[in-house]
């Protein structure tokens, strides 16, 4: 178990670069006859930092689903030191967080080794999990909202129910779109922030923005065209992936990781349109949004970024109101 202080928090290769491992638990929730793990209410828990962009697509797709009432949520502390992630408690408390509701550890890693006494990779949140046979269903958040999306629905009323991020006609599309926004724009921030050598940091960064300006000509033409998300007249599960990155970006992203060549605020018209019209106009988007949890986690978190732990008090504000231009 690899369990020490540089290890944990260390997060690029001797080449500088930050590589991502692929996530471990990869089960799948099933309405399926006979699934190993059926649709229930009430049966399955999600645990996340609200700081965390792939928890945070969980967050959205279970609140655009109509799921809170059937899979309950434990929020960890936003400071994340050399155990990882940890719950709050009476000596150390944290707004917005919570206990774990299931068991009430300390750590998320004890969650891991409930799940497997071996594990020995990185105990990251979403974790979905199964109250039922006390193990980890998937902890991949990609995974976790094509399940949410899909597999609740007999559960759901008519209009929840009916709710399709990843219809099939739009898939082909989605996953293109997929295809670069995770590696250069999702994944892109963090490769860039975490670079330890000036090289693979300006390889990504260069890549980061080129990607950004083509996602504001692809909403620069659906705007124009009377739409108002990536792929048309439909909010997807591509909108949700690449919220969860934008609306950290101007707080975050801009001065903690590096990626400053512009602001979305300033420099990109219609992401900033999208980003906002998500944010102000669908709930589900601000209400699982907490920015104190993102912007403390990310400057008081990652010491070898930011040694003093000092969070830098602009942009005010986080996110601009709608019908403002800045
Ligand atoms: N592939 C995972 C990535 C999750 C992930 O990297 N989460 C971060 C927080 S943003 C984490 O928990 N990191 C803890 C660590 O790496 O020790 C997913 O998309 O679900």
């Amino acid at each position: 178990m690899s369990d020490t202080k540089v290890d944990i928090l260390k997060f690029a290769d001797k080449d500088g670069e930050y590589k991502r491992k692929p996530s471990v638990f990869r089960d799948f929730i099933s309405s399926k006859a006979g699934a190993k793990f059926p649709p229930e209410a009430g049966r399955y828990h999600l645990y996340v930092s609200y700081a965390c962009p792939w928890a945070h697509r969980t967050l959205i797709v279970r609140a655009l689903k109509g799921l809170t009432a059937l899979i309950g949520v434990s929020v960890v502390h936003w400071h994340m030191d050399d155990k990882g992630w940890r719950f709050p408690s009476n000596d150390d408390p944290c707004e917005g967080a919570t206990e774990d509701k299931i068991y009430g550890v300390k750590r998320l890693r004890e969650l891991y080794f409930k799940a497997d006494e071996n594990y020995n990779g990185r105990f990251t949140v979403p974790i979905l999990w199964d109250t039922k046979t006390e193990t980890i269903v998937n902890n991949e958040s990609s995974e976790i909202i094509r399940m949410l999306n899909s597999e609740f629905n007999s559960l759901l009323d008519e209009h929840h129910a009916k709710i399709d991020l990843y219809p099939s006609d739009l898939q082909q599309q989605i996953d293109d779109l997929n295809d670069w926004i995770y590696p250069n724009i999702n994944n892109g921030v963090y490769k860039a922030g975490f670079a330890t050598k000036q090289e693979p940091y300006e390889k990504e960064v260069k890549a980061l923005f080129e990607k950004l300006d083509k996602v504001e000509e692809i909403l620069g033409n659906r705007y124009h065209h009377g739409e108002h998300y990536l792929t048309g007249n439909i909010l997807t599960e591509a909108d949700v992936r690449l919220f969860t990155t934008i609306v950290r970006f101007d707080p975050v992203y801009v001065q903690h990781f590096k990626c400053n060549l512009k602001m979305i605020r300033y420099d990109y018209p219609h992401i900033h349109q999208w980003l906002r019209e998500l944010y102000w106009t669908i709930p589900s988007f601000k209400d699982t949004t907490n920015f104190s949890h993102i912007k403390f986690h990310y400057t008081k978190s990652h010491v070898g970024i930011n040694p003093h732990h000092i969070t830098p008090i602009g942009p005010i504000p986080n996110i601009v109101p709608l019908g403002k231009f800045k």
